[in-house]
């Protein structure tokens, strides 16, 4: 399936997911903006992908989705590069309940400040020409994950929000498509030093470990692949796709509100 023509803006793009999913964008001819706080990690990488897919397809944008200031320059600089911005991918993520602050705002405020920018490029009722948002959830983000209560917040509010942002979509014409993605465990980065990460709730690493060992673990372009569904199916709005082992499924939510009733 070609995605030539299209342009992806992709955060957390230098390791794990983010660079998987950089990657299958390319390998399907969209042009992608990596944006992300690992600066000598970003460079190298767009190197490396220039030589591969093109350097006029690949452009690395130092940004932390923490600050306004340097992700409205991140997308604005996406722009005059590339023209357009038809893809989003908000996926920068961190766990670490000692910092919980800062879980909450990369994890959480991250997605939403994203999303409110990339709407001022792509929403059709302000000159865009719409697209489609991806924003990364978890398995954390539909059940809960006891030894990270905060991380569990920030997902649950990622998914949430996404649906939210789908309905507000479709009733006012925004002409944008909203997915959230919910892994299970993922064998990346974040998936490493859990103990330290889980702050007061260390004591949990064990038994989490022996939740891991029933689930499994999967790969990032596993979860890349399941993005990539949702990004060109243009059936595919207000959808949490949960990716395991055992497969994917789109989870089904009760209708307790609806704008349409
Ligand atoms: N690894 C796992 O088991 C799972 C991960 N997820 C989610 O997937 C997303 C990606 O996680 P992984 O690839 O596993 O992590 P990772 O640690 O391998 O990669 C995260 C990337 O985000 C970047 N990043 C971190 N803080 C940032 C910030 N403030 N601004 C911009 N970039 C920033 C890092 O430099 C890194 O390149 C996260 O939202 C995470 O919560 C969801 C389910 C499972
Ligand atoms: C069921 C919820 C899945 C949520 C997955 C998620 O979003 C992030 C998970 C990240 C890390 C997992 C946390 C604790 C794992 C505990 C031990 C890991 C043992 C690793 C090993 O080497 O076996």
């Amino acid at each position: 399936m070609s995605l030539r023509g299209q342009t992806a803006v992709v955060t957390g793009a230098v390791m794990g997911i983010g660079r998987a999913m950089v990657e299958i964008l390319l390998q399907n001819d969209a042009k992608v903006a990596l944006l992300d706080v690992n600066k000598s990690g970003g460079e190298s990488l767009t190197e490396a992908l220039g030589k591969q897919y093109g350097s006029q397809n690949v452009l690395f944008l130092d940004c932390d989705v923490e600050s306004e200031e340097q992700f409205k320059a991140a997308f604005k600089r996406a722009v005059d590069a590339f023209g357009q911005i038809d893809i989003v991918f908000n996926n920068a993520g961190i766990l670490n309940e000692a910092t919980w602050e800062k879980t909450v705002s990369i994890n959480l405020l991250g997605v939403i400040r994203g999303t409110y920018l990339a709407l001022e490029h792509m929403n059709k009722t302000h000159g865009g020409r719409g697209g489609v948002i991806i924003n990364t959830g978890s398995m954390a983000g539909l059940g809960p994950f006891s030894c990270c209560p905060v991380y569990t917040a920030t997902k649950h509010g990622v998914v949430s929000f996404t649906r939210a942002m789908a309905s507000a979509s479709t009733v006012s014409g925004y002409g944008v498509r909203f997915n959230a993605v919910c892994p299970g465990f993922v064998q990346t980065d974040l998936f490493s030093n859990i103990p330290i990460r889980l702050g007061q709730y260390s004591h949990m690493a064990d038994a989490t470990a022996q939740l891991v060992k029933k689930m499994g673990v999967i790969t990032p372009s596993q979860v890349a692949e399941a993005v990539l569904e949702m990004v060109t199916d243009e059936t595919k709005n207000g959808e949490a796709l949960m990716v395991m082992p055992k497969g994917k499924e789109y989870i089904t939510f009760p209708n307790l509100i609806s704008p349409n009733k």
